[in-house]
């Protein structure tokens, strides 16, 4: 069962649990004049540790804007983000970088792998930039659990969109950052492949406490996550916890989606 919860009542909800993600206050306008686009409008919002969320919302509501202003990809105008105890929109470019390579790990539509480099080489990348050796049992693990066994010595052109982004789950899990963004996993997948990788990242959450944080167009993607997040127009417009893809249809359509 979805239980609704209304935008005046989801900071209360969401401050319950620790946050490993917070932002307070969050602006991002883009051009100027007639052309001015507010595409974040003064966002608040927590993502609790070991919890998976969706950032659902109309096109144009601001989704991709706040995902990458919360992973520092992109500078918000005026507000805070928080990774933990550390405030992001503090940090000068050099520590950002630092902090994005050792603590977040990413997840993109089109998979973003190093086509030059093996299955192997691409999980392992986010570590050797950082000049962290892999724990071998952990790689073990997440390479059994993501179905990769056999497949860790082909490169990016060798193996099947599903399996791409199969690496790509592999490559943000292995570090164990304290938080994966996920931008629109799905987008390039068959509802199969779709499938199996929205179950390992509901997996990494449930079985080794990962908080997974994606933003999607898609209901039953959505449906996979302990919450969804709503935004329109640049606000939190509400959120749905323990959503079904109905619970989120109609959320959307009660935003004009
Ligand atoms: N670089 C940019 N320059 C100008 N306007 C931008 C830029 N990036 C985003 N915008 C505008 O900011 C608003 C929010 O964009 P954003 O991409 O965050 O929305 P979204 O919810 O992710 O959309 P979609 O679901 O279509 O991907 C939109 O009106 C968009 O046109």
């Amino acid at each position: 069962m979805s239980e609704s919860i209304e935008p005046g009542g989801a900071t209360t909800v969401l401050q319950a649990a620790r946050p490993a993600v917070r932002a307070e206050g969050l602006r991002r306008t883009y051009g100027r004049g007639d052309a001015v686009v507010h595409a974040l409008a003064g966002v608040d919002v927590e993502f609790a540790r070991g919890e998976f969320t969706a950032i659902m919302g109309p096109s144009g509501s601001g989704k991709s804007t706040l995902m990458h202003c919360l992973a520092g990809l992109d500078t918000a105008d005026a507000g805070r983000v928080f990774l933990g105890d550390t405030e992001l929109t503090a940090l000068r470019d050099a520590d950002l970088t630092r902090l994005r390579r050792e603590r977040v790990g990413f997840v993109f539509q089109s998979f973003n792998l190093l086509p030059v480099l093996d299955a192997t080489e691409n999980v392992l990348l986010p570590l050797r930039l950082a000049g962290r050796s892999p724990d071998p049992a952990w790689f073990d693990d997440v390479v059994r659990r993501l179905g990769l066994t056999g497949r860790l010595h082909h490169r990016p052109h060798e193996l099947s969109g599903g399996q791409q982004q199969r690496v790509a789950v592999a490559r943000a899990l292995l570090p164990r950052p304290d938080v994966v963004f996920a931008d629109e996993p799905t987008g390039n997948l068959d509802s199969r492949s779709g499938a199996e990788v929205l179950s390992l990242l509901r997996g990494s959450v449930r079985e080794v406490g990962q908080t997974v944080v994606m933003v999607t167009h898609d209901p039953v993607a959505a449906s996979y996550a302990d919450r969804v997040v709503l935004l329109a127009d640049g606000r939190i417009a509400g959120g749905l916890a323990n959503p079904t893809p109905d619970a989120v249809l109609d959320a959307l359509r009660d935003l004009g989606a």
